[in-house]
């Protein structure tokens, strides 16, 4: 199915009165839109793309499918007696198509459908209030409430020439998770989460990587010493960075792109991925005309995830915390209170993951976040492969380190890092002190399951000096 070419509503539906519209159908538009139809509310959702959202489809899942196999390999060659598993690539294409449907998403629309909502294909605009009116194509619907889950598209930097570039040399993130053959060499911009992702999974597949950085370190906004290990994994690799650096000019030559870096270098690529952030679609649905000022280019919110009075806001179009956690936190706040509890958003430790090898996460204040806020910051380090057993019964040459920022004055957790084998689950622990504030002295008398990379809290909290 293509998407955008089913009927629209039908007729007797026309002009109703709902009880809700959710506008865009990712994660944060599906928490809302989930939770109010399950409490028997009329709700009306409607997709332009795909019911599942960019997550589902061009992002999260597919990166997540495809980091796998090569993070096997890696774990594979570093346990005791494995060998070196082979990648094959047109099976693992084929499992990430199953994993992203097909681009089909008609059984999720169906499911909508026979749980009794309203489903409406396209672009929505906003085109009156008091009460709310959203209008797709020649349809237009009222609505108490009105959920605005419309995402961020790609952030596309100002280089010379890019307009003369098409989507087979210049891959957005959606070029990037459905290609269909692993290309010679790609040059990368952007160095934070994305670039990373893409980059390590690019190059573990055989392709020559460039990352073009801008600012001094790879994921500039975590702990410099994140970025470092980061960095010195991706020498490992083979995987060239550029930091300080910018892409100033791109032109066609033969199949692929000659790009001209700020420093001068010029650097010949099969293909250009585009990794510098992404931009909200507030602006996109006509809500300035009714007199919901943007903030720049996000949908502010208060902390009831409320834009204007019955008009909600969740997910990357807020601009709050790029995540598919936190717009699915978004839409259970935001469904709680269209149901009548009164709840307040609390950002406080969300985890920030990037699924690399070795994985590295974080949650809360980085040291210079805490300092910032006039906090007495005490840091701690831990080599996790010097002080535990875990890391050397999963590799024969591991790696793994844990970092933590703590309040001195408080005696709590503030912060917290970590690079390493399943950092990704075992950073929750940070996440749940830090969220709950629980007392570090409480902390260090915990018992942690042996041997697990969850020990390594109990060394580092008792090697902060407090
Ligand atoms: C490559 C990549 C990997 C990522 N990996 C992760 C990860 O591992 N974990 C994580 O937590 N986050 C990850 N993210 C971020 C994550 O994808 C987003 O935070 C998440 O998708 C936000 O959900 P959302 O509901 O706000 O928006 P989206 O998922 O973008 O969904 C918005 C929906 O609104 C629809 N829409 C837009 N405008 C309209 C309109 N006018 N009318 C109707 N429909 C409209 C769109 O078609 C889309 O379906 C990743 C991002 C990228 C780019
Ligand atoms: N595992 C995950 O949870 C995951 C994975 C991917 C993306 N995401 C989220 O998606 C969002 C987008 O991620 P992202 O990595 O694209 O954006 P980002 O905003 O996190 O980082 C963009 C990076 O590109 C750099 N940059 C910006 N302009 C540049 C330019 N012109 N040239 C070179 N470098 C430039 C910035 O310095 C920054 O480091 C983020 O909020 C991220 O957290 C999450």
């Amino acid at each position: 199915m293509a998407a955008g070419t089913e009927p629209v509503a039908p007729r007797e539906d026309l002009m109703e009165h709902l009880d809700a519209i959710v506008i865009g159908m990712g994660p944060g538009g599906e928490t809302v839109a989930d939770r109010l139809i399950t409490a028997g509310r009329r709700v009306a959702v409607v997709e332009r793309d795909l019911v599942g959202g960019e997550c589902g489809y061009w992002a999260c899942i597919p990166t997540k499918v495809l980091l796998r196999p090569p993070e096997v390999r890696e774990e594979a060659v570093g346990a005791a007696g494995v060998g070196d598993p082979a990648l094959d690539w047109p099976a693992l294409r084929s499992y990430r198509d199953q994993m992203i449907r097909h681009l089909d998403d008609s059984a999720q629309v169906e499911g909508y459908r026979e749980r009794g909502a309203l489903v409406l294909r396209g672009a929505a605009r906003i085109v009156g209030r008091d009460p709310w009116r959203v209008a797709v194509g020649d349809t237009e619907h009222t609505a108490d409430h009105v959920v605005v889950a419309t995402g961020a598209s790609v952030q596309v930097p100002p280089i010379d020439g890019l307009d003369g570039l098409g989507p087979d040399v210049l891959w957005t993130n959606r070029e990037a998770t459905t290609l269909t053959e692993i290309p010679g060499s790609a040059l990368v911009v952007g160095g934070s989460a994305v670039g990373v992702e893409l980059g390590q999974f690019l190059a573990r597949m055989g392709t020559r990587v460039t990352i073009v950085q801008r600012g001094p370190r790879l994921l500039d906004r975590e702990d410099p010493r994140l970025c470092e290990l980061v960095s010195d994994q991706f020498d490992r690799d083979g995987i060239t960075v550029r930091l300080d650096s910018q892409v100033e000019s791109v032109s066609r030559e033969g199949d692929g792109v000659a790009a001209v870096l700020s420093g001068g270098e010029r650097i010949r690529t099969d293909v250009m991925v585009l990794a510098a952030g992404r931009r909200s679609r507030a602006g996109e649905l006509g809500l300035a005309e009714l007199g919901v000022e943007l903030d720049g280019a996000a949908l502010p919110v208060d902390d009831r995830c409320r834009a204007a009075p019955g008009l909600w806001a969740a997910g990357d179009v807020t601009a709050r915390a790029m995540f598919t956690h936190v717009a699915k936190y978004q839409g259970r706040v935001i469904a709680d209170n269209i149901l009548g509890a009164d709840r307040a958003a609390d950002y406080t430790a969300v985890p920030r993951v990037v699924f690399s090898y070795p994985e590295v996460a974080a949650v809360g204040l980085t040291e210079a976040q805490a300092r910032e806020r006039g906090i007495d910051a005490v840091t701690a380090e831990t080599d996790l492969t010097a002080a535990l057993a875990r890391p050397w019964t999963m590799d024969t040459d591991p790696r793994g380190s844990l970092g933590l920022v703590a309040d001195r004055e408080y005696g709590v957790l503030v912060g917290a890092w970590a690079f390493g084998a399943l950092a990704s689950e075992w950073i929750h622990t940070a996440a749940l002190a830090i969220r709950m504030g629980l007392p570090i002295a409480a902390l260090r008398d915990t018992i942690p399951q042996f041997p697990t990379f969850n020990e390594g809290y109990l060394i580092a909290l008792e090697s902060l000096d407090l």
